[in-house]
């Protein structure tokens, strides 16, 4: 697919995995990125990507701005194609700061997030915009500000929301990734692609974040690891497959088999929402943990170990709030 004109991008959220995609999409596209904690040091120096995949030591520095308000007024007037959602899915928060670079009926809303069920408050904000679902692997991380550690992988899987509206913006946005030089893939339904990459973050995610340790290290802790990840991911798969979403057992050990095979190398993972942990912020907890209990429930699936997961990982991010406050 060509693209006669450069499109108007908007990255909100320009941490570990935005900023990579800011990067990538800055080749084909006039791209603009909303930052807050590392607004300054975005400004003043730009940003350093050091990717196992795009290479070591990329430097580029993007037009920033401290909020969508300023976005808006940037634009002069132009409608913003797409806006790219790379902020952590926090419920509640965020369509309202996207409306003054919303123009109805125009701008694309792609959000490239983890979880299930992150799309709707989108859609009932922006009734005439096109909603784009993207499940991302990309395991990255920022630190200090501005500075991004990228690993071995990078994909997105790209569909529309819901799955029976019109696809045109998803294979246009897919495209557009796919020029800029990433991966990008176009799924007439992603769900199902949320619901196996969620077969890893809603039972990795809260583990890892509250025992401070990384993926392999849990495995390693003690003989009843294993089995208890495995079951754990079992509960999420019983829940997938009462909305629809069909996941073999194989695909299940096959998830958690790749920790296992990190094992002899070392080389544990630290999924998000233990960095969010390490750094005293918020964590994704009602759009990974929550939601799939709530979805699990509402069909009567036992998911006791995930609603254990849930209250503790819930307890956890009520108490960063309080820091956060205090
Ligand atoms: N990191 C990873 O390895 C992976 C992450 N994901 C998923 O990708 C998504 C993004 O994660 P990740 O990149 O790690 O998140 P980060 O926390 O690194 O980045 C999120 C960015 O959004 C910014 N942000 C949040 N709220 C606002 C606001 N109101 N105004 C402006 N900026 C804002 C944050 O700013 P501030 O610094 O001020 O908080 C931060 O820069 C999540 O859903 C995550 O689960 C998926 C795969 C891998
Ligand atoms: C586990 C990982 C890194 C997979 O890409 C992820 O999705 C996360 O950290 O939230």
């Amino acid at each position: 697919m060509a693209f006669e004109m450069r499109p108007k991008v908007l990255l909100f959220g320009a941490g570990s995995v935005g900023t990579v995609y800011l990067w990538l999409l800055s080749k084909v596209a006039d791209t603009t990125a909303v930052c807050r904690s590392n607004y300054e040091v975005a400004k003043r120096d730009g940003f350093i990507i050091n990717s196992s995949i795009f290479g070591q030591g990329i430097r580029f520095r993007p037009e920033v701005v401290r909020d969508c308000e300023e976005a808006a007024t940037k634009a002069a007037g132009a409608a913003y194609d797409y806006i790219v959602v790379c902020s952590k899915a926090i419920p509640g928060v965020v369509p309202k700061l996207l409306a003054p670079v919303v123009t109805p009926g125009k701008t694309a809303i792609v959000l490239v997030q983890n979880g299930v069920g992150i799309e709707q408050e989108y859609m009932d904000t922006f009734e005439s915009n096109p909603i784009i679902s993207a499940v991302v692997y990309l395991p990255a991380t920022q630190r200090p500000g501005g500075i991004i550690k990228h690993g071995e992988v990078e994909k997105l899987q790209i569909g529309a929301f819901p799955a029976s509206a019109s696809s045109e913006s998803a294979k246009a946005f897919a495209a557009l990734v796919q020029i800029a030089g990433g991966t990008a893939e176009f799924c007439h339904d992603v769900q199902p692609q949320r619901w196996f990459k969620l077969l890893v973050n809603a039972s990795w995610n809260p583990i890892c974040a509250l025992s401070l340790s990384k993926d392999t290290a849990v495995l390693e802790s003690c003989n009843e690891a294993t089995p208890v990840l495995l079951a754990v991911m079992m509960e999420i798969r019983d829940i997938a497959e009462a909305h629809g979403y069909k996941i073999s057992k194989e695909q299940v050990e096959f998830q958690l088999g790749r920790a296992q095979a990190r094992i002899p190398t070392q080389a544990g993972i630290e999924p998000s929402m233990l960095q969010d942990v390490q750094t005293g912020r918020r964590i994704e907890v009602e759009a990974i943990v929550g939601n799939t209990v709530r979805m699990g429930k509402s069909k009567g699936i036992k998911c006791d170990r995930l609603e254990m997961l849930y209250v503790l990982a819930k307890s956890l991010d009520l108490h960063l709030g309080r820091q956060l406050s205090a």
